[in-house]
This record gives structure tokens, sequence and C-alpha cells, in this order.
């Protein structure tokens, strides 16, 4: 498939009508997860398998179908969801699985792949040397079918409920496996031992999967520093990591690189040299974000809703920076604590050497809708929480702030965010719970195509104690352009 016949991969922008995105819903290793290692494996909960899939995650996967590949589910719900089909419209591995190349399920590309008798034998390597198999584990692995293997690969599950090795729980995250930056796949380099098998997965299926033949060339990779191997293990400045949720495409010349918990700025160096060299984008922002665990990507913190909305933290807005309001002594002494404040550095590949600075997030944001997205409307913030303390900081911690744009104005997110909620109705939008808005669809009261200004809301109990939101459940791979 020639690139023009058909474009697979293209992203450039937030919030251009999605086309193509990659997804992962939950699998059995979810279930897996036990309580003395839920931290490690970067859960701070263990959650209800059957309550996160069958109340939530699936109705994740339904309006993802009904705007990206409608054929295959209007009208066709009450069936899809009827008990005695047992839910095999979800399961990959199930014939009536739903297949699609819009809404496309990284467990079904990994099978895929896995019929090439080449890659199997070098993907089972990997996992087994990575994972620390024995030789017997891996000659059981390789009699499996390729639909069987890449769920234990993924689950790390073989029949029988036997555990053979750790479960991949943040796989759902599949915004922190890639990410598309126009017609590029820049690939993640985890910052955490957890996440280091999707990593490979992810590689693996982009350097191989016919989907994305026309890509090769295009898929890139950030290397290490010279003699990485040679560094101490903790905390060095020169090692290089990157997650996807620190990457956003805002306007086709322009990136935004978080430097955060995951991202370090050795790896944020590379991308802004890397990008410039191969001509990907004109102008790259760096925001250095504090290293917290609650903050662990620039997505947790604020995403794009509109060409002029932006969802995000008040603790980064001018305000709170600035000091608006404060004593003068809390000022000064709230001042020297450095490591809590943003940084914004913006980068252009015509002169690197002169960056311009911003000191909050408003400004920034301000600055591409005015200036990048040429967008003549008032440029609005909705702030977690309605920016009510302790509301702000509890519903950040829920995801309020990390929302995906099906298209412009249109975005889903957790509806357990009350007071985000409460901060959206005040802005004009639409509130509208996800299974009413799917009944609408099935009796064509409504469409995607005609919803405007909407947030679409998903039951969130389970989903949100695996700490991301349905900007970290997505990888677009295509999105419409939004000039
Ligand atoms: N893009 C994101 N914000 N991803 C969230 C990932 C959450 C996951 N539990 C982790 O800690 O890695």
């Amino acid at each position: 498939m020639s690139r023009k016949e058909k474009k697979v991969v293209q992203v450039t922008s937030e919030v251009g009508r999605l086309r193509r995105l990659l997804v992962h819903s939950p699998d059995s290793g979810l279930g897996k997860v036990v309580p003395s290692k839920a931290q490690d494996w970067l859960f701070e909960d263990i959650v209800h398998l059957e309550t996160m899939r069958k109340k939530e995650y699936d109705y994740y996967t339904k309006v993802l179908m009904y705007f990206l590949d409608p054929e295959k589910i209007r009208g066709r719900l009450h069936q899809i969801d009827a008990p005695e089909n047992n839910r095999h419209f979800y399961k990959p591995e199930k014939p009536d699985f739903y297949k699609s190349d819009k809404v496309v399920e990284l467990e079904w590309l990994l099978a895929d792949i896995l019929h090439d008798q080449e890659i199997k034998l070098k993907l089972i390597s990997s996992v087994c040397a990575v994972e620390g198999c024995s030789y017997a584990t891996q000659n059981e692995l390789l009699e499996l079918s390729p639909t069987q293997l890449s769920k234990v690969i993924i689950s790390g599950t073989i029949e029988d409920d036997r555990l053979i090795f750790p479960p991949i729980p943040n796989f759902i995250f599949t915004r922190d496996i890639g990410i598309v930056i126009n017609e590029y796949v820049l690939l993640n380099k985890p910052a955490k031992t957890a996440r280091l098998r999707e990593a490979l997965l992810a590689k693996y299926i982009f350097f191989n999967h016919p989907l994305f033949d026309a890509y090769r060339e295009n898929i890139l990779e950030i290397p290490d520093t010279a003699h990485h191997f040679l560094l101490p293990r903790d905390g060095d400045e020169k090692k290089v990591t990157l997650e996807g949720g620190d990457v956003m495409v805002v306007h086709k010349d322009h990136l935004l690189v978080g430097i955060s918990e995951r991202t370090t700025m050795e790896a944020a160096h590379q991308v802004v040299n890397m990008l410039f060299k191969r001509n990907v984008v004109k102008k790259i922002t760096i925001i250095k974000i504090p290293r917290r665990r609650d903050y662990m990507h620039i997505d947790t913190i604020f995403t794009q809703v509109k060409r002029n909305v932006w969802v995000m933290l008040g603790a980064f807005s001018k305000k709170v920076i600035k000091h608006e309001g404060a004593d003068p002594v809390e000022r000064i002494l709230e001042g020297n604590k450095k490591e809590d404040k943003i940084r914004i550095i913006q980068f252009k590949k015509k002169d690197p050497e002169n960056p311009v600075f911003f000191d909050n997030l408003e400004d920034l944001l301000t600055d591409i809708s005015e200036n990048d997205l040429d967008c003549k409307e008032k440029v609005k913030f909705i702030y977690s929480g309605n920016n009510k303390f302790p509301f702000d900081t509890r519903e950040q911690w829920t995801d309020s702030c990390n929302l995906l744009a099906l298209k412009e104005g249109v975005v889903l997110g957790y509806d357990r965010n009350d007071k985000t909620v409460e901060a959206f109705r005040d802005a004009g939008f639409t509130i509208v719970q996800v299974k009413d808005l799917l009944d609408q669809f099935e009796k064509e009261e409504a469409t995607p195509d005609e919803l405007e200004d909407t947030l679409i809301l998903i039951p969130s109990a389970e989903l949100s104690r695996a700490r991301g939101g349905f900007h970290c459940m997505s990888m677009p791979l295509l999105r419409e352009d939004i000039d």
C-alpha cells in the first residue's frame, strides 16, 4: 500500500478529527496485579477486572467505533452486548472480534506479525531474555499459535491462569509506547522497568506489521548516549528515557516535549536535534515540570479540547506562579522552591541559539492557539476541579486534565471529576453520559458528525486506579488536519 493511496499514519494536531488509533483493552494481566507489586507496576491499587471491562472500557471501545468505524457497530449494540455472546466482540482471540483497522487493537497486530516464523523466534527470544525465562518455557512458547502467543506475551499468563512472567498492566496506556508526529513514528524509551516489554512489542509491531509498510523509514528511535552502560544505575542526568505522555503535536510545525518523572533532559535534547535534523517540525517547546508521581507526564496536567480551549491544572497558571494576592513573605519564600516550578523554553529550528521563554502554561497555550492555530476567538482555560482547592488536585489525580479529543470540541473524560465537569458546563459544553449517547446513536437521534462542544463521560471507578485517562489510553495514528 503506497502512502498516497491510503494514509495510515499522520497526526498534525491534538484535536483534528480522529480517524485511526492504537488501543489495548484490559487483558487478564490487569487482574493479576497483587497489592505488594501494585506500586512497582505503577498502579496505586488493585483493580476489579470484570467491572473495568464491562462497565467501563467497553464503553470506550463502543464510542470509538461509533466515531471511527461505525459500520461495524451501528444498530448492533443490543446483539453485541447480549449476555450469551460473552463479550466476544471485544476479545481479540475470538472469531467475532471487531477487527477494525481504525480502532486498532495491539494484541491483534501482534498476533498478525507472529505468523512469520522468523519474527516469532526473535520475539520469543527477546521476551524470554528480558524476563529471564527458562529454556523450557521458551520452548513451550514456540508451540503456541500466533493468537495464543500474542495473548501470553501480553498478559504473562499461559493457559489455566499460570503466570510465567509479570503482566504489563500499563499496556492499556498506548500513548506511552510511541507517538506519531506528522508522518513519523517516534518510539519511546520507558523510564520504568515495568514498561520495558511494552516498548519491545511496539518496536516489533512498527517495524514488521504490513500496516506500517510505507512508513518504515519514518520510524524514529532515540539512541542512548555513548557508553550509557557505564553510567550509575539511578539518577544520572545522561539517562535517555522518553514516554509518549510527554509529547504533543499541537501543530504540524510545533511539538511540545515534557521533561518529567519519565522523560529526561537528555532524551528531550536528542529529540530536538533529531527532529530538526530530519525536518519533521520547525519549533519544539520543552516544558519542564516537577518530577512527581502525580504529574508523571505533561498530559496529566493539560490537554487540548479545541483550537481555543484547553483543560489544565491551576497550579501552573499565571495567577499561582505570580502569587497574585499572596503576602510578600510567603511569595518570597515560595519563590525559592525551584523544583516545584514549571520551565518553558521554545526552540526554533532556524535559530536554536535564541530560544523564547514562557513563565507559565497559559501564556504558552494562548500563543499556540493564537499564533500557530490562527485562532480569532478568545482563548479559554477550563481548570481541574474548577480551580477550587482541594478538588483541583484530587481531580487531577484522577485524570481530569487527561482528555482525548475525538474531534475538535468533542472530548472523552472520566465521570468522577465532578467539579471539572461543572467547569466544562460553565464554559458552554454539553455534558453527556456515554451510555445515553450510545442510546441516542442507536436510535439515530444523534450522530458523531453533529456533535459539538461536548464532554462525553465514561464510568471510571476502576480505570482511574490505573493512573491514566483517555489521552493516555490512545495512540492516535491518523487525524484529519484542522486547517
Ligand atoms: N500518558 C500518560 N499520562 N500515561 C499514564 C500512565 C499510567 C501508568 N500507570 C504509569 O504510571 O505509567
